[in-house]
């Protein structure tokens, strides 16, 4: 281990140690090494950060803003340096920048968008009513609704809440989500591995899921794209994938554009991804928030009965007037930490962290996890408590600090925006219509899961009972 770097567990040759893959293995090590830690898996060094100052400054910072090689592994681009997620370098700036400019033309922030939510909202609502209060799993309409704002924007298109086709998209994610993420990660810890003979790797690291999840994902999109190819109007670009196509052909004869179609691909795929789990996992927290903390719900319920009449849906213009709900989100945002330790980011350069050496390719990421139960800025952080966000004459008070949902600086969240209007309106449209009931003889989890680095309750089966 090169010296100066922080400090950490002692390194055994080759194999260094067990990876970190989430909050909860992380936690350990910083009660024994401090804020900033040093683990090595296979050839893989990783920083961990605990600290919010901390976190907030490095994640933020232009020479950290690569991301592992073992990411290229999910593109779908051939290339694999295209999109945004798991790219880093030009190609990585230049689709970050054609998405931000292509969202916010399509309606980020813009009220209109609004509408596309409130017919998804409704139809969630109604999907939920049909289950007929009996007990059921998350369903993936939470999923199918938040995706279809974000497919809507890219590729005009929304699928049924009860789509087969989507399901059979979702199945291979779900695949890849059971199986051991610490075995499948294996091959990228220990690069000798892959050269080991295919079938050994398919049998051992389940290297057969991750082909069959971006073989799925990859179909999905190309046929997708293929067909805007036909279909394009240069004067009348729908959407954000025709928006692509037509800097593509306007630059067709530029030897030096990164406008390609296999970027496209992974930046269709990002949205896809990012723009569907995120929203999803966050309504499975809230269904779960609402029937763990009834005081919550009861006062929830109320403020937004004061303000909104029952048979008319929020709006962000009530925003103003609903204090309480606003606080609810925030601290749903904090509470689920949804990333609970960030996406990981590698140094571009030699560099430091708090005048410690950080070498050229190391992999750093910090909890989000910490930082959100940090007693430091939180009192009595595992209480769920939107109050913590209302300040004495009752108006809603956005954290200050130690809040870190959407990371920070170059690679934080492009679409917290949109984020924040979904999880609002999907939010408000639940609380409004349905009482989330804990069925009879179960019994309610405080437990997480980690689904590919998402934090998702244990609990998942509830009552969806129209209110009276
Ligand atoms: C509650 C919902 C969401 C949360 C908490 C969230 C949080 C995050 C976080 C923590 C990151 C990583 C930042 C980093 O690397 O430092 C991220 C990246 C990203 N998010 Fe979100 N996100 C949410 C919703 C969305 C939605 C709805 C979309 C798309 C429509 C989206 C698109 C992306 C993309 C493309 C990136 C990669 C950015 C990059 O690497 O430059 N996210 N998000």
């Amino acid at each position: 281990k090169p010296s100066n770097m922080p400090p950490g567990p002692t390194e055994i040759p080759i194999l260094g140690g067990m990876p970190v893959l989430d909050e909860k293995q992380a936690h350990p090590l910083r009660e024994k090494y401090g804020d900033i830690v040093t683990v090595r898996t296979g050839a893989i060094r990783t920083v961990i950060l605990f600290d919010y100052k901390t976190s907030k400054e490095v994640m933020a910072r232009a020479d950290m803003a690569g991301r592992p090689d073992i990411f290229k592994a999910f593109s779908i681009d051939e290339q694999k340096t295209g999109g945004i997620a798991l790219s880093e370098g030009p190609q990585w700036q230049h689709d970050r920048r054609f998405m931000l400019r292509n969202l916010r033309n399509l309606g980020m922030g813009k009220t209109y968008l609004e509408d596309a939510v409130h017919v998804e909202a409704e139809a969630l609502v109604e999907d939920l009513k049909k289950y007929d209060q009996q007990p059921i799993a998350y369903p993936d309409s939470f999923r199918t609704a938040a995706l279809n704002i974000i497919w809507q924007m890219t590729a005009s298109r929304r699928y049924d809440l009860r789509s087969e086709e989507v399901k059979l998209i979702y199945e291979a994610s779900k695949d890849l989500q059971s199986s051991s993420m610490a075995l499948t990660m294996m091959p990228f810890f220990f690069p000798f591995l892959r050269k080991l003979p295919n079938i050994l790797q398919k049998i051992f690291f389940k290297q057969n899921l991750v082909d069959a999840f971006i073989e799925k994902m990859r179909a999905t999109i190309t046929k997708t794209v293929d067909e805007h190819e036909e279909q394009l109007d240069l004067d009348n670009p729908r959407d954000l994938i025709d928006e692509y196509l037509k800097e593509m052909k306007e630059q067709e004869h530029d030897k030096e554009t990164l406008y390609r179609k296999g970027a496209l691909l992974q930046i269709v795929n990002d949205l896809f991804d990012a723009g569907s789990d995120t929203i999803n996992t966050t309504i499975k927290w809230v269904v779960y928030v609402l029937a763990r903390y009834p005081q919550v719900t009861k006062k929830i319920q109320h403020e937004i009965d004061e303000v909104v009449p029952r048979d008319r849906m929020v709006s962000l213009q009530d925003k103003p007037n609903l204090p309480y709900v606003e606080a609810f989100i925030t601290e749903i945002l904090r509470f689920s930490s949804l990333t609970g330790l960030n996406v990981e980011h590698t140094a571009m350069q030699d560099t430091t962290i708090e005048g410690y050496f950080i070498p050229k390719g190391t992999v750093v990421v910090n909890s989000n996890y910490a930082i959100h139960f940090d007693p430091q800025y939180w009192d009595q952080p595992h209480n769920f408590s939107p109050e913590r966000f209302i300040d004495e004459d009752g108006k809603f008070q956005a954290p200050k600090e130690g809040f870190f949902a959407f990371s920070s600086g170059r690679r934080q969240c492009p679409a917290e925006t949109l984020a924040r209007m979904e999880v609002f309106l999907f939010a408000t449209a639940i609380i409004q219509n349905l009482e989330i009931l804990v069925p009879d003889g179960v019994q309610l989890s405080d437990d997480t899961h980690n689904l590919l680095g998402i934090r998702v309750p244990v609990s998942d089966t509830f009552i969806y009972k129209p209110r009276s």
